[in-house]
Parts: structure tokens; sequence; C-alpha cells
């Protein structure tokens, strides 16, 4: 089944299953709790406005997870999973802006296309044989950066340049995990401008999403809402010659396989 969650025309925020028949597509309101009991209702959603398909608890993120990458990015193949963390507050909606900060701020935003994992279930030393049991689903996502503050000046941390607002779009539906058995078999591209920029499978993971479930609910506890952000293949910007950074009017889509495109137009903060 695929979810959605929208605002209706009073702004009020809802779940819905999306249902696709013949190239039509019929939204069906959802009673009850996603992570929780639910149930999908015959009543026709009012669908205002399309959001991320998640309001996340958390946003963990992996780098350096596909080996191309890291060699693209001169950096060591990881002995354990590179871990940072956006803030919930930088979650864009599908469709909505990605807003480049201020010059002063940043001239290097780049693009990441990442399969998000989004916890369904609590867990805690979860074994890697049982990590897909605590998934609810999957969907696309941005991992936006600014590379300037993730090289520059972060001093060596990444988090500032990962977490401006609108730096993390999600969407555009959340896919349960029954219709994406092996999230490790997914084709997974980027496009920007009609041009496409990454196009890799999530199957060359150098730590896979039952071994993240498994390192990360080690340390920490998973709430239900949690978002991993899995890692990006090669081809980002920064690793091109010439550099290709994100500008106004740019539109640059992330597509994975059985999930769908998330498109974000891109545009300058108003000063
Ligand atoms: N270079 C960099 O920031 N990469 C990570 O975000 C990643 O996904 O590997």
């Amino acid at each position: 089944m695929k979810i959605i969650r929208f605002a209706d025309s009073q702004g009020a925020v809802h779940y819905a299953s999306r249902q696709t028949a013949g190239g039509s597509t019929k939204d069906l309101l959802i009673e009850g709790d996603i992570y929780g009991e639910y149930r999908v209702t015959d009543k026709v959603a009012d669908v205002a406005k399309l959001l991320a398909p998640v309001d996340p608890r958390a946003i963990l993120c992996i780098g350096l997870n596909y080996r191309k990458h890291a060699e693209e990015g001169k950096a060591p193949i990881p002995k354990f999973p590179v871990l940072f963390m956006k803030s919930p507050g930088a979650v864009q909606n599908p469709g909505d802006p990605i807003v480049l900060p201020k010059k002063l701020l940043s001239t290097q935003v780049d693009y990441e296309c990442e399969l998000a994992v989004i916890i369904g279930k609590q867990c805690k030393n979860v074994a890697k044989a049982n990590a897909l049991d605590y998934v609810l689903g999957y969907t696309c996502g941005n991992d936006v950066s600014a590379r300037d503050w993730q090289k520059d000046f972060g001093g060596s941390q990444w988090c500032r340049g990962k977490t401006f607002d609108t730096f993390a779009p999600l969407g555009p539906v959340l896919v349960l995990k029954d219709e994406i058995p092996n999230p490790n078999a997914l084709n997974i591209k980027t496009i920007l401008n009609g041009e496409t920029m990454q196009d890799w499978s999530t199957n060359d993971m150098i730590f896979d999403v039952p071994t993240l479930i498994e390192f990360l609910s080690g340390s920490t506890t998973l709430l239900p809402g949690t978002v991993i952000m899995t890692g990006t293949p090669h081809g980002v910007g920064v690793a091109r010659d010439p550099k290709v950074f994100l500008k106004h009017g740019d539109s640059i889509t992330v597509e994975i396989e059985k999930i769908g495109q998330l498109t974000n137009p891109v545009v300058d903060e108003a000063v």
C-alpha cells in the first residue's frame, strides 16, 4: 500500500491510501494511527496539499555508504556507518521549494538522492535478521547539502551544512514494506533540469538497510516515525568538473523504483 500525508481544504492534516488503477488515482482517507491501529475508509480524501509523507521524530543520516561516492570524494571506505543528523525542521514537502541560503551563508548547495527508511515500531538492540520487522516503509529523500559549511566552515562537523531549512525534502508517498520486500534492490536517480546526474542501485550500499538498523539501534532507541536517510551514490555536484551547484530556477528530482518521483523547485532565499 502507498500512503500519503496531506492537508485538507481546512488545513487539517490527514493520511490517505493512494490507490492507482488504470492510470487514475484515488485517495481514501485513513482513520487511526499509521504507527499503530488504522483502517482505510471508503471516504475519498479532500487532498488540498500533498505534504512530506511523515513528520519525523528524528532524521538519522548515513554518509559515505556507497563505495563510488566515497571514492569520488576521495574519502576512505568507512569501517562503521558514518552518522549525522538533520533537524526535523529541515523537512520540505514534495513540490515545495528548496531555498538557497543568502549568498553570505552558502554558495555551494548540492543534491543527493537517498532511500529514506521510516521506522514503524520502537526498537533497541535489534538483530540484523529481524531488522525489517521494525520498518513501516520507504520514501524518496534529498540530502541537500551546503558543501562550504560541510567542509570549510563547520569545523569538520557536517551538521550545519546538512540542516538548513528545506534541506530535507521527503516524498511523494510512503510505500509500505509489503510492496518493497528488498530495499537493497532499487534503482535510484537524481535528475536536474531533465538531465540525469545520479543513476545507481541501492544494492551497492556498503551497509545495507538491516545492517544500518542493527547498528543504529545498538546505541539509540529508534522511535516510530524516525527517518533513516541511507546515503547517496556517486554523481553529486561537488565531485564534478566543473562543479555543479543548485541555482535559482532549477528543478531537482529524486526518483526511486517502486516509490516514484520527488520533485522540488529551487529558489533563492528572499533578501
Ligand atoms: N559527501 C556527503 O555529504 N555524503 C553523504 O551525505 C552521503 O550520503 O554519502
